[in-house]
């Protein structure tokens, strides 16, 4: 079935995923809010600022105009980054409202709200009437843009409290390089997306720092530990933690040169100060608001999130990174489990 699919939002993620759905032969609309973005991409095929040298598919078109986007659609699947979501999502309510239109609302994006400490589905919902919304579905797992470009094998899943609207996304992506699979757990596939990114970082600067495997593959550990506990806090599935969205993006983000959030802690751990390493970025490092997220949700529920509150006082307190290592090996023995 081929479908009208509008995708909001041209950086790395939302143009890879856009240029999947176009190869598979839907009809999709990328709308980015830069005119000039518009115009490249429709002309030379190309998302030079986010993917480099990539030829995009040349059926797939990019719109300024988000009413023009999303114009008869059937699913609309938001990849902006956390901070830009409710802006994104408000902008579309009005045109959906003013269309009488209620479509499929999907999102890509990994993240939790600062302040609030809402996952993205739960900030969609309030921005977006329900009388617009056929239900909520969220993409995700170990996918970075760049290999997804180039065709390389990938395995996500689509995570809805309604399963035949996960069977209708993950159909609508599915193909040879792309394997989709479903999952009727959002809060646990949200809450595994949005806090790699935060072990992520740590992930960077050990190698940086010039720790080795063992240091690398007990952080994952730990770091999945921790991401566990918080997500069980809020009912998450346990098992959710063991697939692609939650270890399997872990690993992906924890381990690869191609991670926004990997880079930023390789940087960190050369010395960089956190304003340098986002302004030398120029694109989304999710993990570092949603450190300050995390950290303060734990507090709230009585979560130990030691790895977590390491990573903030280095983000946000001026911590030595080295300091910080050495105060997590100091802490009282524990178990392993609890
Ligand atoms: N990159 C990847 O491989 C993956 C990313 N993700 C997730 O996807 C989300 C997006 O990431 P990614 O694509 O990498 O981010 P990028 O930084 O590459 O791109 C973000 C895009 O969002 C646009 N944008 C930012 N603010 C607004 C706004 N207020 N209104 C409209 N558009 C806006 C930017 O436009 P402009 O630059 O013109 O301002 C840019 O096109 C993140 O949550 C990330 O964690 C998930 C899996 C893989
Ligand atoms: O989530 C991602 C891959 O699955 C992308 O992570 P980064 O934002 O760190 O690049």
């Amino acid at each position: 079935m081929t479908e009208k699919i509008a995708v909001l939002g041209a950086g790395s993620w939302g143009t890879a995923l856009a240029n999947v759905l176009t190869e598979n032969g839907h009809d999709v609309r990328l709308w980015s809010h830069n005119p000039a973005q518009v115009i490249e991409i429709n002309e030379q095929h190309t998302n030079q600022r986010y993917l480099n040298e990539a030829q995009l598919d040349a059926k797939l078109t990019a719109f300024d105009d988000m009413a023009q986007a999303v114009d008869g659609v059937d699913i609309v699947l938001s990849v902006v980054p956390t901070k830009a979501v409710r802006e994104v999502a408000g902008q579309l309510a009005k045109i959906l409202i003013v269309n009488k239109q209620k479509v499929i609302v999907a999102h890509a994006t990994k993240g939790i709200e600062p302040k609030t400490y809402k996952r993205v589905s739960q900030m969609l919902s309030e921005e977006i009437p329900t009388e617009n919304t056929v239900a909520i579905a969220v993409l995700s797992g170990p996918s970075h843009a760049e290999d997804v470009i180039k065709h390389d094998l990938t395995l996500v899943t689509v995570a809805s409290s309604s399963m035949p609207i996960a069977e209708r996304v993950q159909k609508a992506f599915s193909n040879h390089n792309f394997r989709v699979y479903t999952n009727d757990d959002v809060i646990g596939t949200e809450m595994g997306s949005a806090l790699k990114n935060i072990i992520a970082i740590g992930a960077g600067a050990l190698v940086s720092l010039g720790y080795g495997d063992n240091a690398k593959a007990a952080l994952l550990t730990r770091g999945l530990a921790e991401i566990s506990r918080l997500g069980l806090a809020f009912g998450a599935n346990p098992l959710t933690f063991i697939g692609l969205s939650g270890v399997g993006d872990l690993i992906v983000t924890g381990t690869s040169k191609n991670s926004r959030n990997w880079r930023a802690g390789y940087q960190l751990g050369l010395g960089k100060s956190l304003a340098e390493v986002e302004d030398e970025m120029g694109m989304v490092i999710e993990g570092v608001s949603t450190t300050k997220a995390a950290k303060e949700l734990a507090a709230q529920r009585h979560v130990q999130m030691p790895i977590t509150d390491a990573i903030y006082q280095v983000l946000y307190e001026g911590k030595d990174i080295k300091m910080a290592i050495c105060e997590l090996m100091q802490r009282e023995a524990t178990s392993e489990i609890d």
